[in-house]
């Protein structure tokens, strides 16, 4: 205890936070919303602190200057990922990619994301997908106004997004699989709560919180569900292919049984079913939340500011006139949606801590010893509201700060890091941008909202929920004006 309460490790100065407890450390601290707990004790530790997380040393970094340091300047030695209970189960240990530790096989699996699955030119061939989702959608809240209802926008967007990406994914939509939806609901309903035993490790074998029989029981029911659809794909491949575009499925079908690594002349490792299954456990669990909940917030924000919806209202009418919908290629001159995005990101972080890093090595960092196998949690919600960095008004939506286009928010200024940065950056950033830039910019172009029941934008309810992402905590609920002519 005496150690830990001078942060000192075999005489190095560990960087300093708050007096742990015995065996629990400082998990009491960190109540039902972690990213604010955590961003208030920083406040008095600063922006490189350490907590004691049950049994796991961790490391808490709330500054850009500090993330710098860890995901830029010492990348190589923060680019390990913990052992989370999760993908012990569900991406049978490390054949993921969002879990995989950091190596060879992370390195592999990492280049068929970007050479094969989610390149620009993939990226595109997706748009006809986009665009027909889309219309129907459109189609459905003109109907809604018709017949006077309000809408429940989340659930919308959510049922959008869950169809694009399935169709992306899978090659189709999941509508007739009535086993899909409670499935994924149940996985992302685990992968969110607090799992004691991943702090507490001793107390894995007594399963207090049920979350491990529960795991089990959704691994096996997914990876047999996903059986089926390789299966359907293999025998597919017989047939003459009638989309427009390749699915992730197709694409990772054609790589089973072929070796991971190509100059591997002995063939020693070979890619398999669960290869296959893990990786697409990774993709519907880093795809449907994230970029559903990006669109919540942006809407809510948009729903809140009535000047800044009439500004990209304007922007849209100018760019695209009230006689048409947004087409893709609109997108790159709608400068004033960019601001509003990265504004909507910079307080809403989808990921308010990014996943999880771990140090591979002893290292010093600003002159803090970090031993080896530390966690490390960017605190990206906490790094949107210094106000060092945007000014007193950090807490105020005002997109408009974004105006001389100086950050960006690729992972290149880490001022704004929604989608992390280096090695193990989102490789979906471009699918994930581009699908929810065109939702947005189709919904505020198409339709004016209104809140329901009389209520002031003030009064919109914004509260967060904490779990794998950071949504609001109550459905966003508007009433749609079809606003096209013709
Ligand atoms: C708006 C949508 C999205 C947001 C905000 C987002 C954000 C993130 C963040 C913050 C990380 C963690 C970065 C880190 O640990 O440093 C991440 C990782 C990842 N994302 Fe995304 N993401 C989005 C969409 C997608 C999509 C559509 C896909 C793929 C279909 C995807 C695939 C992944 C994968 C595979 C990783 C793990 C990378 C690794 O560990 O090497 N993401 N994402």
């Amino acid at each position: 205890l005496f150690r830990l309460q001078n942060h000192n490790k075999n005489g190095r100065k560990m960087p300093p936070g708050p007096f742990p407890l015995p065996i629990i450390g400082n998990l009491h601290m960190i109540g039902k919303l972690p990213h604010q707990s955590l961003h208030h004790l920083a406040k008095r530790y600063g922006p490189i602190m350490s907590v004691l997380l049950g049994r796991v040393p961790t490391i808490v970094v709330s500054s850009p200057a500090a993330a710098e340091l860890f995901l830029r300047t010492h990348d190589a030695v923060f680019s390990g990922r913990p052992k989370l209970q999760i993908s012990k189960y569900l991406t049978y240990g490390p054949k993921g990619v969002v879990f995989s530790e950091y190596g060879p096989y992370w390195r592999t699996v990492r280049k068929w994301f970007s050479l094969h699955l989610v390149s620009a030119s993939r990226v595109e061939s997706f748009a006809p997908v986009r665009k027909e989702e889309l219309s129907s959608l459109v189609e459905s809240l003109r109907e809604a106004e018709t017949a006077g209802e309000t809408v429940d926008l989340s659930r919308k967007v959510s049922k959008v997004i869950e169809v694009i990406m399935s169709r992306v994914i899978f090659g189709r939509s999941m509508d007739d699989q009535i086993e899909f939806k409670p499935l994924i609901e149940e996985a992302m309903n685990i992968a969110g709560a607090f799992n004691l035993s991943d702090f507490l490790p001793f107390l894995a074998p007594l399963d207090l919180q049920g979350l491990t029989r529960r795991l089990k029981r959704t691994s096996n029911d997914l990876h047999a569900f996903f059986d089926k659809i390789i299966d359907e794909h293999e025998q597919g491949t017989k047939h003459e292919e009638q989309k427009p575009y390749t699915d992730f499925v197709n694409v990772l079908v054609s790589l089973l049984d072929t070796p991971m690594n190509p100059k591997d002349e002995a063939q020693e490792s070979i890619i398999d079913r669960k290869n296959i299954k893990a990786i697409m456990v990774d993709m519907v669990a880093a795809s449907f939340d994230t970029t559903t909940t990006a669109i919540e917030w942006t809407l809510s924000e948009l729903l809140r500011h009535p000047r800044v919806m009439a500004g990209l209202q304007q922007e849209l009418e100018r760019v695209v006139g009230r006689n048409r919908m947004v087409e893709e290629s609109d997108l790159p001159k709608l400068t004033c949606l960019d601001m509003v995005i990265k504004e909507s990101f910079r307080l809403h972080p989808v990921a308010p801590f990014l996943i999880p890093h771990e140090s591979t090595e002893d290292i010093i960092v600003n002159g803090y010893f970090i031993p080896k196998k530390s966690r490390i949690m960017v605190n990206t919600w906490s790094m949107g509201r210094d106000r060092k960095v945007w000014s007193d008004d950090a807490e105020e939506f005002f997109p408009e700060r974004f105006k001389d286009g100086n950050i960006d928010l690729r992972g290149h200024d880490f001022e704004l890091i929604p989608f992390g940065s280096g090695r193990r950056g989102c490789p979906g950033m471009q699918l994930g941008l581009c699908t929810m830039r065109l939702i947005i910019a189709q919904l505020v172009h198409c339709f004016d909202w209104e809140l329901p029941d009389g209520m002031l934008p003030d009064e919109l309810d914004m509260t967060e929920k904490f779990g794998l992402s950071l949504p609001r905590a109550n459905h966003l609920i508007a009433k749609p004006t079809y606003r096209i002519l013709g």
